[in-house]
């Protein structure tokens, strides 16, 4: 739960769920808790039963909702698809639309989540869509349980437009969608789509049929499509849409409004407090080509450093990445290094005196400042290796300008260390070399 304060602020899961008062509250959440001998209440998140008891259990709770999903469909994260849900909150509030709030929901799932939260919590009226007619005939019975049908219309669709048929004749205020991520069943692998082999193994169990989250072309097809579709609707009411699956939204309108004016989900996690530590790199004759080489030899410097570095924005001036660092793998390098050679002049020698059996050679080195090297050998390793937790984490900008491209770094506040960002700074001042 320490991706927690990523969450929209008025997320109610920004403090996790308390596990052992749900199990107190809700017998059929009992059933999947753990107990351990010093009372803590733990739950297997690797067991898809266990996630559908908190996703149900939470949305009993915290809405007064009932569903119920079968294993065999998308188990929706509640805390994800609230934070879509208090986005668009936001989005209505820069548009100033109020009461009644319309919305389409493409690829509403058997839980059909987004609309029951915006319905139960806002009052919004939704058409939701799905082409699967077994998440249909599932989305109808939870619309129904809920007593939530005079809100929520579910509408079985064929694969032959997202939104052109249905805004034809009907005016909504926004259109959200949660695509279908994979192209195809290799895609499903975790690191297929990891910009890095650092990436930790996600934690959850994860469990969709294949037509639930394979479309033909991916998530980014499934969203040109809608743009495609959206643009021959301009004049109409289709005032912007999400699409999400690695908590990445993407909002349009064509409307003379600034959706930055909403909250963003990047500026959130940016420490706003602070100015950014920058960094010149003077570029001769620059071209359109730099910026890209610049990121290339920070890429490399960063996999060196195993770091796990996120792209969140291009534009052909700018590009904007998540930085995280799971130890301190910067500072004191030359310490470090100078440590690493000894361990490995010490362990060739020690090769040879096994290989020799030379007794002289042996005798000369004595025994205590082996043992103290394997030591702080095996602490290196360790300090290294642990990739599940992020020890540090920053925003990097890298712009281009007139005759130089500026680097920005930026703490993100749940890991905030200037000196971090000073250091990290210092160590790509000293390593960058432009190819
Ligand atoms: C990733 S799931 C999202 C489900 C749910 N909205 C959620 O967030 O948990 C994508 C859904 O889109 C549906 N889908 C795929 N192609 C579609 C299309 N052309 N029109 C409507 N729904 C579609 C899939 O059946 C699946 O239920």
């Amino acid at each position: 739960m320490s991706m927690n304060k990523f969450m929209h602020p008025r997320n109610i899961y920004k403090s996790p769920p308390d596990f052992k008062q749900l199990a107190v509250d809700f017998p059929e959440f009992r059933n999947f808790v753990q107990l351990d001998i010093s009372g803590k209440v733990s739950l297997d998140f690797k067991n898809v039963e266990s996630l559908r008891a908190l996703t149900c259990t939470l949305l009993k709770k915290d809405f007064g909702l009932d569903v119920s999903i079968p294993l065999t469909k998308l188990i929706p994260t509640i805390p994800l698809r609230l934070n879509y849900i208090l986005w668009i909150e936001d989005l209505l509030e820069v548009f100033g639309i109020k009461d009644p709030v319309r919305g389409v929901d493409i690829g509403t799932g058997a839980s059909c989540v987004y609309p029951l939260l915006g319905a139960k919590k806002n009052g919004w009226k939704f058409s939701a869509t799905e082409i699967d007619s077994e998440s249909v005939k599932i989305a109808l019975e939870n619309v129904k349980r809920n007593s939530l049908d005079n809100l929520i219309d579910v509408l079985e669709v064929k694969d032959d437009g997202l939104i052109i048929n249905l805004v034809q004749d009907s005016e909504y205020d926004f259109c959200m969608c949660n695509p279908p991520f994979f192209s195809n069943k290799e895609e499903l692998h975790p690191f297929f789509k990891a910009r890095t082999k650092n990436r930790p193994h996600p934690k959850n169990a994860f469990v969709a049929s294949d037509n639930e989250v394979i479309a033909s072309g991916g998530e980014v097809d499934f969203i040109t499509k809608l743009i495609n579709e959206s643009k021959q609707l301009k004049n109409k009411e289709t005032e912007f849409c999400q699409g999400n699956t690695t908590r990445w939204g993407l909002a349009w309108t064509y409307e003379e409004i600034n959706l930055r004016k909403a909250v963003d989900p990047v500026k959130i996690k940016s420490n706003k407090s602070k100015p950014p530590v920058t960094h010149s790199i003077p570029i001769e004759n620059m071209d359109e080509t730099h910026l890209n080489k610049v990121t290339d030899e920070l890429m490399k410097m960063f996999k060196n450093l195993k770091f796990l570095c996120e792209e969140v924005s291009r534009n052909k001036q700018n590009l904007r990445y998540f930085v995280s660092a799971f130890s301190n793998t910067w500072s004191n390098q030359r310490r470090k290094r100078r440590e690493e050679k000894r361990l490995n002049n010490s362990d060739s020698s020690m090769e040879e005196n096994q290989n020799n059996n030379d007794e002289e050679t042996s005798q000369k080195r004595p025994r205590e400042p082996l043992e103290g090297t394997l030591m702080k050998r095996l602490r290196l390793s360790s300090n290294e290796s642990d990739m599940s937790e992020v020890f540090f984490k920053f925003v990097l900008s890298v712009k281009q300008e007139k005759e130089s491209v500026v680097l920005e770094l930026n703490c993100q506040p749940e890991t905030e260390n200037r000196d971090h960002l000073y250091q990290i700074l210092q160590y790509i001042k000293n390593n960058f070399k432009m190819q």
